[in-house]
């Protein structure tokens, strides 16, 4: 499902001063099943302008469509919205209610009147996906598990709505190395398997580079640049200026070919970085 953003601007009317301009005349569209990662300091204005496309929040101006249906006008049904566009909050563990990991789960998709097969089946499936053994941990409180396996359940219960269009805001924040790469590997196998529209709210360009197609850099509620990371990278000097780093392996290949190294100007993985000095290596033996 793809979605369109027309001049937003969203007010926050209860900051210090009294008005804090969040979302400063934003446009952007993103296609159907694009892969976004959604970029921006603390404070830019990310998690604001991802409540806006389910309907959380009602922006002060400007035009929001969900699949070509403009989702600011009065009176708009916010429970379709919410089918279409699943939002997983910054550490979603802490909304879990129910006593086992089976009912969390569930808890979406029996909102949606699904019947009692359907509904196993999606259960079985959104757990599948973020890597939680059905048969071992359906009947497990989600309170005894770890802080990463809550997590995941809770991404679950979203997924398990099999929303067309999954926003999630920064699903790292707090885990360890280990836990933030595994989660990040779940969600770029969901992306796959669903095919939907995806937005990765990160701070960090190191974890979302390699995973997204397109880049949305916000700064102080404007998007400043869009681009594929490769395109993005290539703007160094101006997301420093933001406080943005980009990943390390952009600094090194940056520095080796002021040096006069003739390596490729586009790499932005470790993975990369290594075929490619492979391949020098190779070539100079010659
Ligand atoms: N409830 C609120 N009342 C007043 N101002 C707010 C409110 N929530 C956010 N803001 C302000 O709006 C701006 C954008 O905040 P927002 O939370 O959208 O940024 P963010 O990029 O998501 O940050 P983070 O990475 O910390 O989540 C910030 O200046 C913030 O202080």
């Amino acid at each position: 499902m793809s979605i369109k953003i027309e001049n937003l601007v969203y007010k926050y009317m209860t900051g210090t001063p009294f008005e804090k301009t969040a979302i400063d005349d934003v446009s952007l569209e993103i296609k159907d099943g694009e892969f976004i990662g959604l970029i921006g300091h603390t404070g830019s204005g990310k998690s604001t302008l991802i409540q806006q496309l389910n309907g959380l929040l009602k922006p002060t101006s400007g035009k929001i469509y969900i699949d070509g249906e403009d989702i600011t006008v009065k009176g708009i049904n916010l429970k379709k919205i919410r089918q279409k566009v699943g939002l997983v909050f910054q550490y979603p563990e802490y909304q879990l209610f129910e006593e086992t990991v089976f009912k969390d789960v569930a808890f979406g998709p029996q909102n949606l009147g699904l019947s009692d097969d359907e509904i196993l089946k999606r259960v079985k499936r959104a757990l599948k996906i973020v890597g939680i053994d059905f048969e071992k941990y359906k009947d497990k409180s989600p309170f005894d598990l770890s802080g990463g396996q809550r997590r995941r359940i809770a991404i679950a219960g979203i997924l398990a709505m099999e929303p067309k269009i999954l926003i999630l805001d920064e699903p790292t924040a707090g885990l360890d190395p280990k836990g933030r790469d595994e989660i990040l590997e779940e969600i770029r196998k969901l992306h796959k398997e669903y095919n939907n529209t995806v937005i990765l709210v990160s701070h960090s360009m190191e974890d979302v580079a390699k995973l997204v197609d397109r880049l949305i850099v916000m700064y102080k509620g404007k998007n400043i640049l869009t681009g594929t990371p490769r395109e993005v990278f290539k703007e160094i000097e101006t997301l420093e200026k933001i406080g943005l780093a980009v990943p390390q392996v952009t600094y090194l290949i940056r520095e080796l070919r002021k040096r006069g190294i003739d390596i490729r100007e586009d790499i932005i993985t470790v993975k990369e970085a290594q075929e490619e000095i492979v391949r020098l290596l190779r070539r100079d033996k010659k």
